[in-house]
């Protein structure tokens, strides 16, 4: 139940993005210098109305908020439009009014105990504006543990890709816009750490790129590092198209958010592989709207991930 609901919505959704990436974007700064698009605000909409719908009690933690549309009549009208064309038989969205209520109620601020979702709209804003990688990625979470992931990344590959997982029954692929069964996908099987490749963020405000570099150095990796923006990166690992995921932090202050890796998290790890923090932690994802008690994000295959983990500790020594 919870997966039906979830892939229809992701596939609503990135159905909203894939439109509006067809015109020229605009975007606006949100109060940390980030990109918003009305894309990330329309696909917000769409995704907690049919939460809402399928489940009224649950609560949502989703990156955007309506103010900027509360104070902007035409932005708003845009994005109604949007919703209008994506979900037009959305009971909760019969009038313009529904539309900042449903944006607004993934204002949770998150627990360690019980069900709520994470809702990145867009993941990798940036690249949407580029016309690279996004991702619109759903997770469930329960008692701080993601229990369920769907992410779906328009882009990646010549059918897009709806990436899907629920925990105990293996990590799926089946092509974005079109019905057919789901794929079972895993990590690829590498000889040895050297031969790995690595698949890191686009921008080097997200993301230590030279460090990382060094550290693929230090492994003998001789291959170079795959960049693309959003968790299309998490996919792209766990259908063996790349091997270690690396995200370590730029500044230390910077606390990474529950929706930038909920549902890539049990897709990795339903693949096959493993993910930690930089101590070698495990993500705890019931400590709010951030991993306050995490930093640094290593990805890989399980049986390179110690290798991956000790170069990076002695690289940060
Ligand atoms: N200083 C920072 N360090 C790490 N991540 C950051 C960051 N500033 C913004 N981000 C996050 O990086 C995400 C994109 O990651 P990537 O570089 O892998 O594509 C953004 O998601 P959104 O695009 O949803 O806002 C944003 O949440
Ligand atoms: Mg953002
Ligand atoms: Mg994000
Ligand atoms: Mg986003």
């Amino acid at each position: 139940m919870e997966l039906q609901v979830a892939k229809q919505a992701v596939r609503t959704a990135s159905k909203l993005a894939h439109t509006v990436a067809q015109h020229h974007i605009s975007s606006i700064s949100k109060s940390d210098q980030s990109p918003v698009t009305v894309a990330d605000f329309g696909a917000q909409a769409v995704i907690i109305s049919a939460l809402k719908q399928a489940f009224p009690g649950d609560p949502v933690v989703g990156e955007e908020d309506a103010a900027a549309l509360r104070a902007d009549d035409t932005l708003a009208n845009k994005v109604w439009a949007l919703v209008k064309e994506a979900a037009p038989h959305d009971k909760n969205l019969s009038e313009r009014t529904n539309l900042f209520a449903a944006i607004d109620a993934g204002n949770y601020a998150g627990s360690a105990k019980g069900r709520q979702w994470a809702l990145d709209p867009i993941d990798g804003t940036k690249g949407f504006l580029r016309g690279g990688q996004y991702a619109v990625c759903l997770a469930l979470i329960v008692d701080s543990r993601v229990e369920l992931g769907v992410i779906g990344c328009p882009n990646l590959g010549p059918r897009g890709g709806l990436f899907s997982a629920v925990r105990g029954k293996g990590a799926f692929w089946e092509p974005l816009f079109e019905e057919s069964t789901p794929e079972k996908i895993s990590f690829r099987h590498i000889e040895s750490t050297k031969d790995a490749t690595f698949c890191e963020s686009v921008e080097s405000g997200h993301s230590a790129l030279d460090t990382q570099l060094k550290i693929a150095q230090s492994l003998g990796i001789s291959n170079p590092p795959v960049q693309m923006d959003s968790q299309a990166k998490y996919c792209s690992l766990a259908k063996g198209d790349a091997d270690i995921y690396l995200r370590l932090p730029v500044r230390m202050d910077y606390e990474e958010k529950i929706w930038d890796h909920a549902a890539g998290n049990i897709l990795i790890t339903e693949a096959g592989g493993v993910v930690t923090d930089m101590n070698g932690n495990l993500l705890d994802f019931g400590k709010g709207r951030t991993l306050k008690d995490n930093k640094g994000v290593i990805a890989a295959a399980k049986s390179i991930h110690s290798d991956v983990l000790k170069a990076v500790q002695k690289a940060l020594l």
